[in-house]
C-alpha cells in the first residue's frame, strides 16, 4: 500500500527498509515482498507516478526532465573545465519509478564483455554475460510495437525475455527518416554494418532502438514492478514524499546499521527500523550522498566538515564515470518530425486525442528509433596513444543515436521549422569525475557537489571528434540529398574546419545522464572500494546498496537495463543471505 504520511504507517520496524523507490527500489521491493513473511517499507523523496500525462506519453518525457520540472532533483554540476567551464544539467527522476520515469525508456544492455569484465574485476562469476542472461529476462517482457508492424528482421527473439515484468518493444510509429538510415547504413556497410539486436551481447552495429514501452505507454519501475497485484501485497508499504538524510547505527560507535532518518517537512525527524537489511536505492548521486551524511567515507574529510566518522571508505562519491554527448541538428526538407507536434499545438491536440484513443500515432515513441554502436578504427591513432577503456573487441567505444526531429536538448531556432539531429556519445569513457558534500553547508537537505568529469581525459574528446566526423561522414551520402538542408547555426563552423569541430563540441557536450560507479563494487577481498561483490557495503553490516551506483563501470550503452538486472541478481543475493530466517 501507499502512504503520503509517515502518521499513517502501520509499522514503525520492518524487515527491510528499501531508501529510494526508482529503477532498482522497486525491483527489490518486489522481489523481497514475494516472500509474504518479510515486511519490507520503500521510503521514496518524490510523489507517487499516477495520473502524470507527461509520465505515461513517450514522446511527452521533456518537460519532465526540464530544469523546471517538479519531478526531478535540482541537482547541478561545478563548471566543467573542459566544457568551456558549462554547467551541464544532471536531473534524475523523483517520483516512484526515479529517473525510469522520466527517461528516455531505451533499453540496452550493454556488451557481453562489459559484464565479463565486471565479473572479472570482481571475482564473481554471477556478474558474468552468461550469468546475468536469466536476469535480464527476469525483467523483460517483449512487447509487440504500438503500431503492431511485422517486427521480423528488426530483432532477435532468441535474446529476450517474454515473461518478465517490464515491457520492451521496438519503435510504434515510422517516421521518414527510418528508410533513409537503413538504406545509408547499407550503402556503407564496412562502417556501418547492420546489427539485429543490440542487446544480444554483441552490439557493434546500426539497427532498431528498443524501448521500455508497453502498448503506447511509459513502462517504467513504478508501472512494472509496482503495478496494482504488487502494490497491493499486505506485506509492502510505500512512503511517499519523504526524503532520507541518513542511516543510523544500532548503537553509538556501531558499524551495524538498522535505523533510517527521514522527514517529510524538512524539520521534524523520523526513524524506522530495518531488523535485516537497510537497502540503499537513492541512485549515483544520492545513495553516496547518504552514505557520507552517515558518517561512512573518507573518515579525514568527514571529520573536516565535522560529520563524525564511523566507517573509513574513501571511495564513496569517487569513480563516478559519466558519458559525453553532444546533439547536432540539420534542418530537414520534410513535414513530419517531432516538430509536427512540437511546434503545433493543433497537431499536437490531433495527435493527443489519438494517443488517448488508441495509444497509437506520433506520440508513442521515445526520441530516436535507430542507433549506431560503433568502435574506433583499430589502426586509429586515439588507440595507439591512450589505453582502451572499452571492456574488449566486441564493445563499442561509441553510439550515435537518430532522431527525426532536434531532440530534447537543443533549442529550436527562432523561426521554427523541421529538423534531424544525430547524438554522438562516448559509451566507453575513460574521464572519472565525484559527488561530495557541500563542504560549506553539509546539511542533509542540501544537494551535494557533482563534478561529471566531462572530457578529463583526452581519450573521451578525441573520441568525440571521430565520432562526429562519423556523422558527417554518415550524413554526406547521397540518400540525405534533397532531405538534409543547411546546419544549425551553432553547427555550422564544425563543419568548416577541425579547429571549428573541436571548439563546438567543448561548448555542445553535455552528461549523457548515465552516472554510475560512486558506491562501486570493488575486486573480491580488496579492502578500497564501496561495496563487496555481492554489493553489502565494506566493513559494516545491515546495510546494502542495490542501484546504479555499484557498476564499476559504465555499460557501453545506457544505464537503465543493466540497473533492472543488477536489481534482478541483487534482490536474489538478499534473498540467499536471509534464506533460513
Ligand atoms: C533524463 C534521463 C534520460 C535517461 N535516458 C535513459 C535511457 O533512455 N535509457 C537508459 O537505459 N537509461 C537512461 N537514463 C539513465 C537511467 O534512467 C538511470 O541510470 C537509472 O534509471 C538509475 O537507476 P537507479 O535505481 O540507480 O536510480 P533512480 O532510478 O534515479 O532511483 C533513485 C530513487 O531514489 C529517490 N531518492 C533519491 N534520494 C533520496 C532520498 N534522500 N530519500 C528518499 N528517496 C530518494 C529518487 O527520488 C529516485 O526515485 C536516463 C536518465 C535520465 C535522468
Amino acid at each position: 500500500k501507499e502512504y503520503s504520511n509517515v502518521a499513517d504507517l502501520p509499522l514503525s520496524t520492518y524487515d527491510f527498509v528499501i531508501v529510494g523507490g526508482g529503477n532498482a527500489g522497486l525491483v527489490v521491493a518486489n522481489r523481497l515482498t514475494e516472500n509474504p513473511a518479510w515486511s519490507v517499507l520503500v521510503i521514496e523523496a518524490g510523489p507517487s507516478n499516477l495520473g502524470i500525462l507527461n509520465e505515461e506519453v513517450p514522446a511527452l518525457a521533456g518537460p519532465l526532465f526540464a530544469a523546471t520540472s517538479p519531478y526531478t532533483w535540482k541537482y547541478t554540476v561545478i563548471p566543467q573545465e573542459n566544457a568551456d567551464n558549462r554547467q551541464p544539467g544532471i536531473p534524475r527522476g523523483k517520483m516512484l519509478g526515479g529517473s525510469t520515469a522520466i527517461n528516455e525508456m531505451w533499453y540496452t544492455r550493454g556488451s557481453a564483455e562489459d559484464f565479463d569484465r565486471f565479473a572479472a574485476v570482481t571475482g564473481d562469476k554471477g556478474w558474468g554475460w552468461d550469468e546475468m542472461l536469466p536476469y535480464f529476462f527476469k525483467n523483460e517482457r517483449w512487447t509487440e510495437p504500438a503500431d503492431k508492424h511485422n517486427t521480423t528482421g528488426q530483432y532477435d527473439p532468441a535474446a529476450h525475455g517474454t515473461d518478465g515484468i517490464t515491457a520492451v518493444s521496438l519503435p510504434g510509429y515510422p517516421w521518414p527518416i527510418f528508410d533513409l538510415v537503413m538504406e545509408t547504413a547499407a550503402s556503407m556497410p564496412d562502417e556501418f554494418p547492420f546489427v539485429l539486436d543490440y542487446n544480444a551481447g554483441k552490439p557493434i552495429g546500426l539497427g532498431w532502438t528498443q524501448t521500455t514501452i508497453n502498448g503506447g505507454f511509459r513502462h517504467s519501475s513504478a508501472q512494472s514492478y509496482l503495478a496494482d497485484q504488487y502494490i497491493s501485497r499486505p506485506n509492502l508499504h510505500v512512503l511517499v514524499t519523504a526524503q532520507v538524510s541518513r542511516v543510523l547505527p544500532a548503537s553509538k560507535g556501531s558499524t551495524h546499521f538498522t535505523k533510517v532518518e527521514f522527514s517529510q517537512d524538512f524539520e521534524t525527524l523520523h526513524t524506522v527500523t530495518a531488523t535485516k537489511e537497510i537497502i540503499l536505492s537513492a541512485g549515483s548521486l544520492a545513495t553516496p550522498q547518504i552514505l557520507l551524511q552517515s558518517g561512512i567515507g573518507n573518515s579525514t574529510t568527514l571529520k573536516r566538515i565535522g560529520i563524525t566518522p564511523l566507517v573509513n571508505l574513501p571511495a564513496v562519491g569517487q569513480n563516478m564515470t559519466e558519458q559525453p554527448l553532444v546533439s547536432n541538428s540539420w534542418f530537414a526538407n520534410t513535414t513530419q518530425s517531432y516538430e509536427s507536434y512540437n511546434l503545433n499545438a493543433t497537431q499536437m491536440q490531433i495527435d493527443l486525442a489519438l494517443w488517448n484513443e488508441t495509444h497509437t500515432g506520433p506520440l508513442v515513441s521515445s526520441s530516436g528509433a535507430q542507433v549506431a554502436f560503433l568502435r574506433l578504427p583499430e589502426d586509429s591513432p586515439i588507440l595507439s596513444t591512450f589505453s582502451d577503456p572499452a571492456a574488449g573487441p566486441e564493445t563499442p567505444h561509441i553510439e550515435l543515436e537518430f532522431t527525426a526531429g532536434i531532440g530534447l536538448v537543443t533549442p529550436v531556432p527562432a523561426g521554427g521549422g523541421h529538423f534531424i539531429s544525430v547524438q554522438a556519445a562516448v559509451v566507453s569513457c575513460a574521464s572519472r569525475g565525484t559527488v561530495t558534500l557541500n563542504e560549506t553547508d553539509p546539511s542533509p537537505w542540501n544537494l551535494p557537489v557533482i563534478d561529471t568529469g566531462l572530457f578529463r581525459e583526452e581519450f573521451d574528446f578525441q573520441t568525440m571528434v571521430y565520432a562526429v566526423k562519423q556523422i558527417f561522414k554518415f550524413l554526406a551520402s547521397p540518400v540525405w540529398d534533397g532531405y538534409l538542408m543547411q546546419p544549425l547555426d551553432a553547427l555550422a563552423p564544425a563543419l568548416e574546419s577541425d579547429a571549428g569541430l573541436e571548439a563546438y563540441i567543448r561548448s555542445n557536450v553535455i552528461n549523457n545522464q548515465h552516472p554510475v560507479g560512486t558506491a562501486g563494487m570493488s575486486p573480491k577481498g580488496a579492502s578500497w572500494g564501496v561495496t563487496d561483490p555481492d554489493l553489502l557495503l565494506k566493513k559494516a553490516t545491515g546495510i546494502r546498496v542495490i542501484d546504479s551506483s555499484v557498476l564499476p563501470y559504465v555499460v557501453s550503452g545506457h544505464t537503465m537495463a543493466a540497473t533492472y538486472a543488477f536489481a534482478e541478481r541483487g534482490s536474489d543475493l538478499v534473498k540467499a543471505t536471509w534464506a533460513h530466517h
